[in-house]
């Protein structure tokens, strides 16, 4: 039978979680949530899922606006295994309290701190350290790209240190209250970003200082990593781990992949909404100096944590081990296919 989980926060990535949960046999939407009753709301009903207000005091908003919902998160939360927690930084950590409350399982994302749960997740990284926990927290999309960039490298060659610079996005495609429309903005200032005390929330043994700026432009995130080896290696090893894993795709500039615009067109005709939930590694970037491996990667920052997201539920909820959760979600999410 198919376990039961709620999406608690219905925005860019809370919808692209349900919709993943969608495809998947072995589990169910049983609602979403919903702060006010928007374009999201009526579109979320009309895709057939059941809509439930976020915060109880606002059903009545909801039915003055001719939205019907099926009950407050609260209701919802008693029909549930699991619940996604999508709703914006921090309110996460907010909304624990209830979850507590009803004991309930939930995942978070990458806005709250690393302490809301017991563990901090990525799924080729440290899958089984979330096996049966009550709270695991999938960490942020820059986070879950060093991440598997750096534990495909380091699952094969023992490395020393990264140094890795990220080119920040400033805002999704949505956004209309904010942004940068001119200028580079160090964020933050001073050195390390959250980046990298995040990645050694899932890896504690490796050396990473990390340095974030955001640029206008809303489609994808570039990082240079710098990976100083402990030994030997050379280009073609590195082409080769990252060839073998299905969360990482290859590009190169030859083909016309020139910007990340160009990696964006190509997704627009791969999947729905261009959605590329791997990491989008130039493989003509890829360069050895002084045992040092130098690459430069670009990560879609709205859909890259969905299948984290699915991989976590069924390690929270003991549904399969590692391998066979992975290719499941790699298989219903076509992940690393070309077609
Ligand atoms: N957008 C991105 O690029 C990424 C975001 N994340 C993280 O995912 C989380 C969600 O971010 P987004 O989806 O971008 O935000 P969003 O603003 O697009 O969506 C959040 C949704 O939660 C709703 N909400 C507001 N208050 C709520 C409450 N008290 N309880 C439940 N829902 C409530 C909002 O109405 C909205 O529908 C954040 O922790 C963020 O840091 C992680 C990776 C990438
Ligand atoms: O997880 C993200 O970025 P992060 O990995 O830099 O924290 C998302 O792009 C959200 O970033 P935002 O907090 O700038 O909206």
């Amino acid at each position: 039978m198919a376990v039961k989980v709620a999406v608690n926060g219905y925005g860019t990535i809370g919808k692209r979680v349900a919709d993943a949960i969608s495809l998947q046999k072995d589990m169910e939407v049983v609602g979403v949530t919903k702060t006010k009753p928007d374009f999201d709301a009526k579109m979320a009903i009309k895709k057939g899922y059941r809509l439930y207000a976020a915060i109880p005091d606002r059903v009545k908003v909801f039915e003055s606006a001719g939205l019907e919902v099926e009950g407050t998160i609260e209701d919802l939360l008693k029909e549930v295994d699991i619940v996604v927690d999508c709703s914006p930084n921090k309110i996460g950590a907010e909304n624990k309290k209830l979850y507590e409350k009803l004991g309930v399982k939930a995942i978070f994302q990458g806005g709250e701190k690393k302490d809301v749960a017991e563990v901090s997740f990525n799924a080729i990284a440290n899958y089984e350290e979330a096996v049966g926990k009550q709270f695991v927290r999938v960490v942020s999309c820059n986070t879950t790209g060093l991440t598997r960039l750096i534990y495909t490298i380091k699952k094969n060659f023992p490395i020393k240190k990264v140094r890795a610079t990220m080119i920040r996005r400033v805002v999704d495609p949505k956004e209309d209250k904010k942004g940068l429309v001119n200028g580079i903005q160090p964020n933050p200032i001073k050195l390390p970003s959250h980046h990298g005390p995040d990645v050694q929330s899932i890896l504690p043994d490796v050396n990473i200082i990390t340095a974030a700026f955001k640029v206008p432009t809303t489609i994808m995130h570039v990082h240079s990593v710098a990976i100083e080896m402990e030994k030997d290696i050379s280009e073609e090893d590195i082409k080769s781990a990252f060839a073998e894993e299905p969360r990482i795709m290859l590009f190169n500039s030859e083909d016309g992949f020139t910007s990340t615009a160009k990696i964006i067109e190509f997704a627009r005709d791969l999947r729905l909404r261009y959605d590329l939930y791997e990491n989008a590694v130039w493989e003509d970037s890829i360069g050895v100096v002084d045992g040092e491996v130098y690459v430069t990667q670009a990560i879609n920052q709205e859909s890259i944590v969905i299948p984290e997201n699915i991989d976590a539920i069924r390690a929270m909820l003991e549904l399969m081990d590692k391998e066979e959760s992975i290719k499941e979600t790699n298989r219903t999410l076509k992940i690393g296919v070309l077609d």
